[in-house]
C-alpha cells in the first residue's frame, strides 16, 4: 500500500508535485498516468526515498521509505533502467544488491529466470539492448519479494514479447495481492494492465478512477441511434439507468444504458424504422486526452484535432 498525503515538491519557483493525495492498493495493477512533466517520476523518487517532500507526505506498507529496516523486501522499483556498473555481469550486479541486503543468493537465480535472462546473466550488462537493460532492472526490482512494486515506463524499450510478458508479471503480482504502481504513456498497454488510475497533469491530482470509469465519463457507453419516429423510440426505451438526449426537431438520438444490440431489438420490436445504430467508442487515450488537454505543459505543434482528423480518414 502507497499513501501520499498533499505530497507537494517544489524545486524553486518550479512546483513539480502539488498537494497530491492518494492510495494505491494492494491487489490490483493502479496506472500512474499524465503528460511530460507531469510529476510522476518526481512523486515516484519521493516515494523511495530518492528526493524529500517539500511538504506533505508518503508512506509505503505504512512508514516511510527510509524507516523500513529491509526496504528492498517491502518495496521493489524501476526507476531508472542501466542504472548498472557496465563492467559487471547481470548475476553478479545482482548477486551484489542481494549479499548488501541479506537476501539469499538462490533469490537471485530466480529472479534471473523470472526476467528472462538466463543466457545473458554472466554477459557484461553494459552490451546489454534496452529490453534487455529493462529486464534487468526489473528483476533487481523484484529480487527482495517485495509486497509493493513500483515501475516507471517499465515496457520502454521492450519488443513485443517481452511487452507480453511484463502485462502478464503485473497481473500475477496483483493477483498475489502485492501493489503494483506502474508509470506509462502507452495508454493501450495500460488499458490492457491496469484496474484503477491515478492522472495527474502539471503536479495535481486530475482523476483516481477505474480504467471502466474514466471512458465511461469521456461518453465511451453512448450509442447514436438515428431513428424515422425519434419521439416514439424516446418513449419505448425509457427505464430506470437510461439516459437520452437529442436536439428537439432532429432524427438523431444519443443513449446511454442501452446497448446498441438491445435499442435495435427494442425499435424493431416497435416497427421503428432506424438509421443508424452505433456504439461510440471511446479509447482510453481519447478519455486522457479530454482530461489532460488543459494540463499539457509541452505542446506540439500538432493539434488534437488534427490528429483525429487524419486518424479518421486513414
Ligand atoms: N531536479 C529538478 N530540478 C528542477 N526541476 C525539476 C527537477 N526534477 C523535475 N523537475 C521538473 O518538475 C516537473 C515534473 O517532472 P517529472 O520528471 O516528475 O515529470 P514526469 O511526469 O515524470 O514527466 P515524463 O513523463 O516526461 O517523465 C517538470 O517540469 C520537471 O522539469
Amino acid at each position: 500500500m502507497i499513501e501520499a498525503q498533499q505530497l507537494t515538491k517544489r524545486y524553486g519557483e518550479k512546483t513539480a508535485v502539488d498537494g497530491l493525495d492518494f492510495d494505491v492498493k494492494p491487489g490490483t495493477v493502479t496506472g500512474f498516468l499524465g503528460p511530460n512533466g507531469a510529476g510522476k517520476s518526481t512523486t515516484m523518487r519521493m516515494i523511495v526515498g530518492l528526493d524529500a517532500p517539500t511538504s506533505g507526505s508518503v508512506i509505503v506498507n505504512g512508514r516511510h521509505y527510509a524507516r523500513h529496516q529491509a526496504p528492498l523486501q517491502e518495496v521493489g522499483a524501476l526507476l531508472e533502467a542501466k542504472s548498472i556498473h557496465p563492467g559487471r555481469s547481470a548475476y553478479n550486479h545482482l548477486l551484489a544488491l542481494a549479499l548488501t541486503h541479506g537476501i539469499p543468493r538462490r533469490r537471485v537465480d530466480e529472479v534471473i529466470e523470472l526476467a528472462g535472462l538466463g543466457t545473458v546473466a554472466r554477459k557484461r550488462a553494459g552490451a546489454f539492448s534496452l529490453g534487455m537493460g529493462q529486464r534487468l532492472g526489473i528483476a533487481a526490482a523484484l529480487l527482495g519479494d517485495p509486497q509493493t512494486v513500483m515501475l516507471d515506463e517499465p515496457v520502454n524499450g521492450l519488443d513485443p514479447e517481452g511487452v507480453l510478458w511484463i502485462r502478464n508479471l503485473l497481473k500475477a503480482l496483483a493477483d498475489e495481492g502485492r501493489t503494483v504502481f506502474v508509470s506509462s504513456h502507452l495508454m493501450s498497454e495500460m488499458a490492457l494492465v491496469a484496474d484503477h488510475l491515478i492522472i495527474v497533469g502539471r503536479g495535481r491530482l486530475l482523476a483516481d478512477t477505474t480504467v471502466a470509469d474514466l471512458v465511461r465519463e469521456a461518453g465511451g457507453d453512448t450509442v447514436q441511434v438515428a431513428a424515422q419516429d425519434p419521439a416514439r423510440l424516446r418513449e419505448v426505451l425509457a427505464g430506470p439507468g437510461v439516459a437520452i438526449t437529442g436536439r428537439s426537431g432532429s432524427e438523431e438520438l444519443q443513449v446511454t444504458g442501452l446497448s446498441a444490440r438491445e435499442i435495435g431489438l427494442k425499435a424493431a420490436e416497435h416497427g421503428i424504422a432506424l438509421f443508424e445504430l452505433t456504439a461510440r467508442t471511446v479509447s482510453l487515450e481519447e478519455a486522457f486526452m479530454n482530461l489532460t488537454r488543459d494540463a499539457v505543459e509541452y505542446h506540439g505543434s500538432t493539434t488534437v484535432e488534427t490528429l483525429e482528423t487524419v486518424g479518421s480518414n486513414a
